[in-house]
């Protein structure tokens, strides 16, 4: 019903999207990535040992040590428009917008780093958002990543009189859109090769085993992506686990270990791709593309092929922002 003309329409509750990556240093050097492992490394969601033990190792040792090494591969990986975590993450943020048109605010926050979340969740309710979708872009839930990010927002919003209402992205490693997003994009990827992989290996990023131990679904979540993946697929994929750190026992079998074995047991012809990372970041350009393909080339590999994330491709995009829509029912709508 059209309001009469003395009663002009109550404007909407302004929204917000706020994406949410793990973060990245501000620059390829020694000092911005030292500054970003201290941060990270301290969060005690990542490293979960008492800080009294913790801390003199961090600043005594890795810290002294691992900037410079991580610096080269920053350096090997830079864009013209920086960081490619933090780049692809700003380009995901600027297509959804553009999907959403002027209702939804979409801007984008790394947990460590910058921008950081505090920052721009404040941008957003200075900007008038009274409702705001906390989107930490992580598939499988982890308590590194997930809770982590939420946590950050939470605590800023803490010290806030007048909060926006809250909503979060619940994981999606098994939601159909994701998965048929995947399939999409890696039978796009294979088709475009010219060789017939003995292999296909799903890489995602690893985490202490006793974390599991302790209760975090992330491995069960990686492990349902995957089985539905390649019954969507139709197509046998071996599962690994990345970025190994520290001396403690992490998920196996490690995706550097995994290559070796498969050249050593005649599968030459390998694919790789890293379901879990929402964009392409060191752990996948550096880790996997260049060093994975060092090493199963060294152990007698003939054909090798990285795939990318889903980034802000358009199968990406659309498949996020069926999420994103979903998250938001009710508030789109209301008159
Ligand atoms: C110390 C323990 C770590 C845990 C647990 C962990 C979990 C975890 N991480 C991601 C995603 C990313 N990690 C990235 C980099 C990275 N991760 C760790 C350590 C842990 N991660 C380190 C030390 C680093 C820094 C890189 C280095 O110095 O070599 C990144 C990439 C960041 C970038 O700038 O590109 C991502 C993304 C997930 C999903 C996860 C959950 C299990
Ligand atoms: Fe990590
Ligand atoms: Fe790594």
């Amino acid at each position: 019903m059209t309001p009469p003309a003395d009663h002009p329409p109550i404007p909407r509750p302004k929204i917000g999207v706020l994406l949410m990556n793990l973060g990245t240093p501000d620059g390829p050097d020694v000092k911005s990535v030292k500054r970003y492992l201290g941060e990270f490394l301290s969060d005690r969601r990542v490293v979960e040992l008492p800080p009294i033990a913790w801390q003199p190792i961090l600043r005594g040792i890795i810290l002294n040590t691992r900037p410079k090494k991580s610096a080269h591969a920053y350096g090997l990986v830079w864009r013209e428009d920086g960081s490619p975590l933090a780049a692809i993450t700003r380009l995901q943020a600027a297509a959804l917008k553009d999907s959403f048109g002027p209702d939804v605010l979409v801007d984008w926050a790394m947990r460590y780093g910058n921008p950081g979340i505090a920052v721009r969740l404040q941008a957003m309710k200075d900007a008038g958002c009274e409702r705001i979708l906390l989107a930490p872009l992580y598939p499988q839930y982890c308590s590194a990543t997930t809770a982590t990010a939420n946590d950050k927002a939470f605590a800023h919003l803490a010290g806030m009189r007048w909060q926006p209402a809250i909503r979060t992205l619940p994981p999606y490693h098994d939601d159909p859109a994701y998965i048929d997003a995947l399939k999409q994009s890696l039978e796009a990827g294979l088709a475009g090769l010219d060789f017939e992989p003995d292999a296909i290996v799903a890489s995602f990023h690893g985490m202490p085993k006793r974390t599991l131990e302790l209760g975090d679904p992330y491995h069960c979540h990686c492990q349902k992506t995957a089985r539905m993946l390649s019954e969507a697929m139709n197509r046998e994929l071996t599962v690994a686990f990345q970025s190994r750190f520290g001396p403690a026992k992490w998920l196996e079998p490690p995706t550097d270990d995994t290559l070796v074995a498969l050249a050593q047991a005649g599968k030459k012809k390998l694919v790789i791709f890293a379901p879990g990372f929402s964009a392409d970041c060191l752990e996948t350009l550096e880790e996997l593309s260049i060093r994975g393909r060092e090493s199963f080339e060294e152990a007698g590999g003939t054909h090798f092929a990285y795939l990318p994330c889903l980034n802000d491709s358009a199968v990406g995009i659309a498949m996020l922002r069926t999420l994103l829509v979903r998250e938001l029912e009710g508030w789109l709508k209301r008159g």
